[in-house]
């Protein structure tokens, strides 16, 4: 189980402090998937690295499985079983797919299970097991690359940031059906952060974070209502505004 308690993370803005996330605490059960939503610019990928260590808090604490992983690194963190898909891959140079995939798992990956991680985020495997994990893949392509690198290996938490972003629709419902069946194996913690309606629909609970504060946290059914009503509003004031739906 995961537990957030209090976390906040400021940053010193041209001499003064200006505040990312404002004490945002919660939990995540074990198997259970949360799915943490809300605008632009709301705070959503820095929870996420702050999780992931890649940022250090300015308070609050962070508990894995009832150890405190608060000063933990990057490093010891996914030791310690967290899995972390950015919102915007790193490349690799001079390493090639197959490669990436044993490091991530590691242990010495064969061929068979290369190629099924990489059929599992809709990758022929024959076409980029021995491409190099370089600039001249394209953005959808890295991304489901590092998708099955948090895949290759089993981790307590796993955490997808914008898991779609990039992604064509039939990639997209192939990574759908391999959420639902981590979902449903129950095995592993999920959080998807997501803007997508078919990823916040297989959620347990959504997470609502707005202007660096977790507006709600509740079970699907309960928040679900609320996220399509604000659409609604901001269609409704788009047409008291006399432009269309689509804002064009
Ligand atoms: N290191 C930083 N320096 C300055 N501003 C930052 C830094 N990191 C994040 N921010 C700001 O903090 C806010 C939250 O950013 P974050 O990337 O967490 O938002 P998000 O909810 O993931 O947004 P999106 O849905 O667009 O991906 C943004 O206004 C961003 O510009």
């Amino acid at each position: 189980m995961l537990q957030v308690e209090h976390l906040s993370y400021d940053i010193l803005e041209e001499g003064r402090q200006s505040e990312i996330l404002s004490d945002v605490s919660f939990t995540v059960q074990d198997g259970e998937m949360l799915v943490i939503t809300g605008p632009n610019g709301g705070g959503k990928s820095t929870l996420a690295k702050l999780l992931m260590g890649i940022y250090k808090e300015t308070a609050g604490k962070i508990y894995l499985d009832g150890q405190d992983i608060t000063e933990l690194s990057i490093d010891e963190r996914a030791k310690a079983g967290i899995g972390f898909a950015f919102q915007q891959p790193p490349r690799f140079k001079g390493m090639t797919v197959r490669r990436l995939l044993s490091l991530a798992a590691g242990k010495v990956l064969d061929e068979k299970t290369c190629c099924e991680l990489l059929s599992s985020v809709g990758l022929c495997a024959r076409e980029y097991i021995d491409r190099e994990a370089d600039a001249t893949l394209s953005g959808g392509e890295m991304k489901r690359i590092e998708i099955a690198t948090v895949l290759a290996k089993r981790h307590a938490l796993c955490i997808f940031d914008e898991p779609e972003a990039g992604i064509d629709l039939w990639s997209f419902s192939m990574l759908i059906k391999r959420f639902e069946q981590i979902h449903k194996e129950k095995k592993e913690s999920l959080i998807l952060i997501s803007h997508q309606e078919r990823i916040i629909q297989m959620a347990d609970r959504i997470m609502v974070i707005s202007e660096g504060k977790l507006e709600s946290i509740g079970a699907a059914e309960e928040i679900m209502p609320s996220l399509f009503g604000k659409e609604l509003d901001s269609c409704e004031c788009r047409r008291q505004k006399g432009g269309d739906l689509y804002g064009a």
